[in-house]
């Protein structure tokens, strides 16, 4: 490849399987040679850990909507250290917080002043089981799909026949024309994110152009002038625990099964037992997913949610406690590990 490298983005709400993508097409690259920067909300960056190691160039953003919490010049910066001499690749792919808004990345990528970029799409990734309650509870997150290059329909292994119709008449509907593309667990071919087929704008006009979206400025003047467009992030916060003691299987399990008020997504590395690593535990909804972690380490589990009561917090760190779980308080984890021993 030459000329100036596609800078991808990748957006899609909480959880919707983003990170599980990215570290697909990472493992699969085909030769092609990455950068990534990867946006995490929460105040520890976990994402930027689950991709750690399946690539050299990776930036990682925590504490915050790369939409708003970084300057055109901070963008120049990172786009110019992963796309530099020093570590030749041929796209960047950027990896947006589940929170973040998919029109003012694409304004600062097509207003990076960096030469040797442009923007080379967006693809939007759908959680195929929760889409349609997270749209009636944010309708924003379906205006998102209008500028979708690449609509990557994710989990379809957990919906049935008629989920995936119901979905994909859905991202017809606020994504007319836009290619559409059904998998599970992100496996979708690298090509396809850096070359989407073209939009078949024949059977309804895209609802929103590129020009639009450069005219209207309601998101620079909106944050200056008291935020007349309100951000998906606005509602949300999230909290965290990091801690070199031990976390109560039970106590976090009852936690993640009967979740607070408000808590949309989990996610992160937790300790519970001595010299025997750690876990990554994540949530999306009441869906909670176990597995073994490859590194050794402490605790460090984020929460995020929107409307959460305030002692969320205390609540969280109530599952901290000096003595490592026993055998039996372990059983609760085994349930949920996939295909693993304990
Ligand atoms: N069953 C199933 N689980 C999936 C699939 N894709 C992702 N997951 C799981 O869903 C959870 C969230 O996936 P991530 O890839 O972390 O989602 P994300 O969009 O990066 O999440 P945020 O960065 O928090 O917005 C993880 O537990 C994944 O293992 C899928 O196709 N099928």
């Amino acid at each position: 490849m030459s000329g100036p490298v596609p800078v991808v983005l990748v957006a899609g709400y909480l959880g919707s399987g983003k990170t599980t993508m990215l570290n697909h097409v990472l493992r699969r690259n085909r030769g092609i040679r990455l950068g990534v920067v990867v946006n995490d909300f929460g105040s520890i960056d976990i994402d930027s850990m689950l991709v750690a190691g399946q690539v050299d160039s990776v930036i990682g953003l925590g504490n915050g909507c790369l939409c708003c919490a970084v300057d055109s010049e901070d963008l120049d910066e990172m786009l110019g250290t992963l796309t530099g001499p020093n570590s030749p690749v041929d796209a960047v792919v950027i990896e947006a917080s589940g929170l973040a808004e998919p029109r003012a990345l694409i304004r600062m990528v097509l207003g990076s002043a960096h030469p040797g970029v442009r923007y080379g799409g967006l693809v939007v990734v759908v959680d195929a089981v929760n889409m349609t309650d997270s749209v009636e509870r944010h309708p924003d997150l379906a205006q998102h799909l209008a500028f979708a290059d690449l609509v990557v329909v994710n989990k379809s292994d957990l919906v049935g026949d008629d989920g995936r119709a119901r979905m994909l008449d859905l991202v017809r509907r606020h994504a007319p024309g836009a290619p559409v593309v059904v998998t599970d667990h992100g496996r979708v071919d690298v090509a396809l994110l850096l070359d989407p087929p073209e939009r078949t704008d024949d059977d309804a006009p895209r609802q929103l152009s590129l020009d639009d979206l450069l005219r209207e400025d309601d998101h620079d003047h909106g944050h200056a002038a008291g935020h007349d467009h309100e951000h998906l992030h606005d509602a949300y916060r999230s909290v965290a625990v990091e801690t070199s003691r031990y976390v109560d299987p039970r106590a976090l399990i009852a936690l993640l099964e009967d979740p607070p008020a408000g808590l949309y997504r989990s996610k992160g590395f937790v300790r519970f037992t001595t010299g025997r690593g750690r876990f990554l535990v994540q949530t999306v909804g009441r869906h909670i997913v176990i597995e073994r972690a490859p590194a050794r380490g402490s605790t460090a589990l984020v929460f995020l949610g929107a409307g959460m009561d305030d002692d969320v917090d205390a609540v969280l760190q109530g599952v901290v406690r000096d003595r490592p779980a026993t055998d039996e308080e372990m059983l609760v984890v085994h349930r949920y590990l996939r295909n693993q021993e304990i």
